[in-house]
């Protein structure tokens, strides 16, 4: 199993490449199921859950290609394929649900895995479920599986008033998807308002689907016959260029991020500002300037354009070396404080009640060996080696090629002393 090295103590100081999301370019994967035309995707990130996810299509009939050395990626879906999703695919994957709304759009039926129950909460995908059977889906949970069909002689799903009792991301892109080949009219409310969802939609509107209201709260959509294929760029990674700028900021360095995009950061860079750091546009990036001495900052988790879940670890590795105590608050995820212990063996001072941590900052970090234990909590305890002082070893770090795109080369040739060890 692989294991970061990192020797900390060094500002990093240089430029990265942001790569495109993660959780753009999943979606965006799936969307190519409502298609038999080759849809070709551009800016798609190296990462695990992309490998797993272009698994998953492959194994349903879809062909794949990569090309190129820019994250290209083409897919096409033909008329008859095996919609499935099986339990050794989605297990490591939550993003796999994403296949559910447009199989059953087009093919109308599904048998998808429920995903594996995850670190960071329970998870359910009862909205996912209830939504699509909202739209006349017939939907069974058995032996692990959600099996999805359309009624007896229907040929379309239907479209349909939407309120889901939360905010839900993968929720919110289901029904998108499904109600682009439903037949007549889709009003999601509650809908989620995250940049992923409008690289989304505005990939799907390339295809020929008839969108409005996203990046709002309120989608409409009006359903079409079919679809066609597509070329799009898969928007850059905003909780990576997040990552970079806490990494950049707690070592007291100064870098540019290119592709990063203030807009769809406002949350986080307010906090970094408000801490003492300087984050300004720069070209068609983001440059960011600190001198180390930091003001601890209290947050709160909410739904885009609130502070990320997916920064909240990371910020409070930077929140460990500002002066002052801060106090965190996760309210999207139920159990999303695994790093703390973690980072209580680099010499943190946390405390945690609930869904409520508090963080004594200023405290001098040692390295350790440590232990990811999901996707951001291992990119948190990163930027926590490299502020601390001698080495610091992070184990499992499965979890962070999950999400990040090569990583420790990127924080290498901003200066950082980082080796991947393979055991
Ligand atoms: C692949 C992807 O895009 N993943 C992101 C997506 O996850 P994901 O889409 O899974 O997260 P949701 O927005 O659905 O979850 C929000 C909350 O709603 C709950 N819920 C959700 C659906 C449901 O059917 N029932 C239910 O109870 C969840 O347990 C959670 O407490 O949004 C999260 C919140 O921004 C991010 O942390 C993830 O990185
Ligand atoms: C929780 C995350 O991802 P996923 O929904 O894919 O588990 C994340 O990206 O931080």
């Amino acid at each position: 199993m692989d294991k970061l090295l990192i020797r900390g103590e060094r500002r990093l100081q240089g430029e990265v490449i942001i790569s495109g999301a993660k959780n753009a370019a999943l979606p965006e994967m799936c969307a190519a199921l409502l298609t038999s035309e080759p849809v070709h995707l551009h800016n798609v990130p190296r990462l695990h859950d992309v490998a797993t996810m272009r698994r998953l299509l492959d194994n349903m009939g879809v062909h794949t290609e990569t090309h190129g050395e820019r994250g290209g990626m083409s897919f096409q879906a033909p008329d008859s394929l095996n919609p499935e999703a099986p339990y050794e695919l989605v297990k490591t994957m939550r993003a796999s649900v994403l296949a559910l709304g447009p199989l059953l759009a087009r093919f109308g039926r599904a048998k998808v895995s429920l995903p594996g129950g995850c670190a960071i909460g329970s998870r359910p995908v009862d909205q996912h479920i209830k939504g699509l059977q909202a739209m006349g889906a017939i939907i069974t949970v058995e032996h692990g599986y959600m099996h999805a069909s359309l009624p007896e002689g229907a040929r379309r799903l239907k479209g349909a008033r939407i309120t889901t009792d939360m905010v839900t991301v993968t929720g919110t892109e289901n029904f998108l998807m499904a109600a682009c080949l439903a037949e007549g009219e889709t009003v999601l409310e509650n809908a989620a308002m995250e940049p992923e969802i409008t690289d989304l939609a505005e990939m799907l509107i390339k295809m020929g689907a008839r969108i409005t209201g996203h990046g709002t709260s309120r989608i409409v959509i009006q359903g079409v016959d079919r679809l066609s294929g597509c070329e799009h760029e898969v928007v850059a990674d905003r909780i990576e260029a997040g990552t970079f700028l806490c990494a950049v900021a707690a070592t007291g360095g100064e870098a540019l991020l290119r592709h990063a995009r203030a807009d769809h950061l406002g949350a986080v860079i307010d906090k970094l500002k408000e801490a003492g750091v300087e984050v300004a546009c720069e070209g068609n990036g983001l440059r960011v300037r600190s001198s180390g001495k930091l003001k601890a900052q209290s947050f709160r988790t909410t739904e885009y354009p609130g502070f990320p879940t997916d920064m909240q670890a990371q910020f409070m590795a930077l929140n460990l070396v500002a002066e002052g105590t801060s106090v965190v608050t996760e309210t999207i995820f139920e159990n999303r404080f695994m790093h703390v212990n973690e980072m209580l063996r680099l010499g943190a001072h946390i405390t945690t009640d609930g869904r409520v941590a508090t963080i004594e900052g200023g405290r001098r970090l040692t390295g350790a060996t440590v232990m990811a234990t999901d996707l951001r909590a291992s990119a948190s305890l990163v930027i926590a080696g490299l502020v601390a002082s001698g080495e610091t070893l992070v184990d499992r770090i499965y979890h962070l090629d999950r999400g990040y795109d090569r990583m420790e080369d990127k924080l290498r040739s901003l200066g950082a002393d980082i080796e991947r060890v393979s055991a």
